[in-house]
């Protein structure tokens, strides 16, 4: 009997019909057999309808399987995570579970819906392509301190990101396992925030991995965020060592003993380079001395210089297109524009750091940079630097190809290299404020007789500026008579200078109103790569 796809019986539908069409096999059960084990094939679909499970496994680990799965709507692949659990447990995690929806950033796996059914608490995550943090140093033996540098910063802006939460967010079970790459960039996201708390709550295990715990998780004495410092710790030695820390151990028990009593693992004493060394060291610290994400990230291993380099400047050499480039921070700048006859380098820094586009402590440090850049393009040295810092002797930053256009203040996250106009991105205000975290903002469809208010009050939070920001914006609008959307969207680009809003502001606005093409950039102002998006 030769039977060509699937097309009879109970279990028959179109779909397999569709599916199987150009297949022909000698025998129902082996069409059987093989639908089982075609990995494209939907198993499941959400109660939503919205997601899709596949027939393949992307991995099994202690408590959870993941298998592939489509966003039906969107058309992307998606992770489904199953884990078993009660009902109960997953009702009284219901609170954590809508917090970890609103989590938005970079360097975490964004995790977009679930459910419980049937035992089970499943929910739909971002799907990863490259394997853990832990199989890539396997396969690259130690991998280079460059490669070590960047995963570090990008596993540390997603721990300052979640810490900044009010409460903090404490992810309770960082390691290289639960770490994830994406791509051919090496996109490093923290994984596994889905059920930390619930591996937590299981009576049958030790909290999270033993290696990776701090002496305060087994003293059940309360613990706080800190507790994500320590496990980076232990996953940079990971890094450095391409060994499991304690692996001397032969298990959790004599791992427990060794950490309450205060020994460190024994591969800590392969670290040879003085600064990952220190580095390590202040995050394993005890709880009291050990390092925050912040400080972590601030660490000389880890530092970050910026410099003010110069992209685009008129004839007259009064209207400039600055940028402050962060070296070694993987992708972050902030250009800005600067009038030499009416600004100067103090207030547009203020500036920059009292909209959190900037953080406080390079404020000396860029000030002083951009006062440097301005006696250069004079071509005199007499200009104050009320930063009261020396000048360097540095020649001036090169020159981008493109003179002569103005772009607006813009946080661009692509490379800085490649200097794309109008990245929407903006930094998210937060009790620790921090240049590391961004959220992406696209534009919203207002009809013309929206009050101004809701524009303004949407941008805002959408910036995460609180009510009184908006209501400084909805002032200075209403002043100059702006009272719907239709107003402002009748505007010329130089009508904007008139309301007295900070750059930021009427940036954010305008985003909000426009996306990006507010303001075409001239073909001067398009990126070296060619890329045509700018504001
Ligand atoms: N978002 C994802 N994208 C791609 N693969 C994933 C994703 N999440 C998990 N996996 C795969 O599934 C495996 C199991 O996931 P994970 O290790 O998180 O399970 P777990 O039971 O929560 O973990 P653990 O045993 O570490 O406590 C991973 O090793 C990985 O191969």
């Amino acid at each position: 009997m030769s039977v060509r796809g699937y097309q009879s019986g109970s279990e028959g539908s179109d779909n397999h019909h569709d599916e199987e069409h150009e297949r022909t096999f000698s025998s129902f059960s082996e069409y059987i057999d093989h639908s089982k084990h075609d990995p494209e094939k939907v198993v499941e679909v959400s109660p939503n309808g919205r997601y899709a499970k596949l027939n393949s496994v992307l991995g099994k680990g202690a408590y959870k399987i993941v298998y592939k799965g489509i966003d039906r709507e969107e058309g992307y692949e998606v992770a489904w995570n199953c884990f078993q659990t009660s009902k109960q447990e997953y009702a009284e995690l219901s609170q954590e579970i809508e917090i970890l929806k609103r989590v938005r950033h970079p360097n975490i796996i964004n995790f977009h819906d679930c459910w419980y059914s049937n035992t089970e608490f499943i929910f739909i995550t971002e799907l990863m392509t490259s394997g853990t943090l832990r199989e890539y140093i396997r396969k690259l033996q130690t991998p280079n301190v460059k490669v070590v540098k960047r995963w570090c910063r990008q596993i540390l802006k997603g721990l300052i990101y979640l810490h900044s939460y009010d409460p903090p967010i404490i992810h309770r079970d960082i390691k290289c396992d639960n770490i994830f790459i994406n791509g051919a960039h090496g996109e490093v996201k923290i994984g596994d925030m889905g059920t930390a708390k619930m591996k937590i709550g299981k009576k049958y295990t030790v909290i999270g991995t033993p290696e990776f715990m701090a002496p305060e998780m087994y003293e059940e004495k309360g613990y706080n965020e800190k507790v994500d410092i320590y496990a980076f710790g232990m996953c940079l030695l990971e890094m450095v060592t391409g060994e499991y820390p304690y692996n001397e151990c032969k298990n959790a028990a004599q791992i427990f003993k060794k950490v309450t009593q205060g020994l460190k693992p024994d591969c800590l004493a392969k670290v040879t380079d003085p600064e990952v060394l220190s580095l390590i060291n202040h995050c394993i610290a005890p709880e009291h001395e050990r390092y925050s994400a912040q400080d972590a990230i601030e660490d000389p291993f880890l530092g970050v210089e910026p410099e003010v380099v110069v992209l685009s400047t008129n004839e007259a050499k009064n209207h400039l297109t600055l940028q402050v480039v962060f070296k070694g921070m993987d992708k972050l700048s902030v250009k800005f524009e600067f009038n030499a006859d009416t600004d100067t380098a103090e207030e547009v820094v203020n500036e920059m750091i009292e909209e959190q586009v900037l953080p406080q402590r390079y404020q000396r440090f860029i000030t002083h940079d951009i006062n440097r850049i301005l006696r250069e393009l004079a071509g005199t040295s007499d200009k104050k630097d009320s930063a009261g810092l020396h000048a360097p002797s540095s020649p001036m930053a090169p020159m981008h190809p493109s003179q002569g256009a103005v772009a607006p203040l813009t946080l661009d996250t692509s490379n800085p290299q490649t200097l794309v106009g109008g990245s929407t991105t903006l930094t998210r205000r937060n009790s620790n404020p921090d240049y590391n975290s961004e959220m992406e903002l696209p534009p919203k469809d207002y009809s013309a007789d929206t009050p101004i208010d809701d524009l303004v009050n949407d941008t805002a939070m959408a910036y995460h500026r609180g009510p009184d920001k908006a209501n400084e914006w909805l002032d200075k609008l209403k002043k100059q008579d702006i009272m719907t959307v239709g107003d402002l969207k009748d505007l010329q680009d130089s009508d904007w200078a008139g309301f007295d809003l900070t750059v930021f502001a009427s940036r954010a606005i305008r985003n909000r109103l426009f996306g990006k093409t507010i303001k075409r950039p001239s073909p001067m102002t398009r990126s070296p790569s060619g890329t045509d998006d700018g504001i």
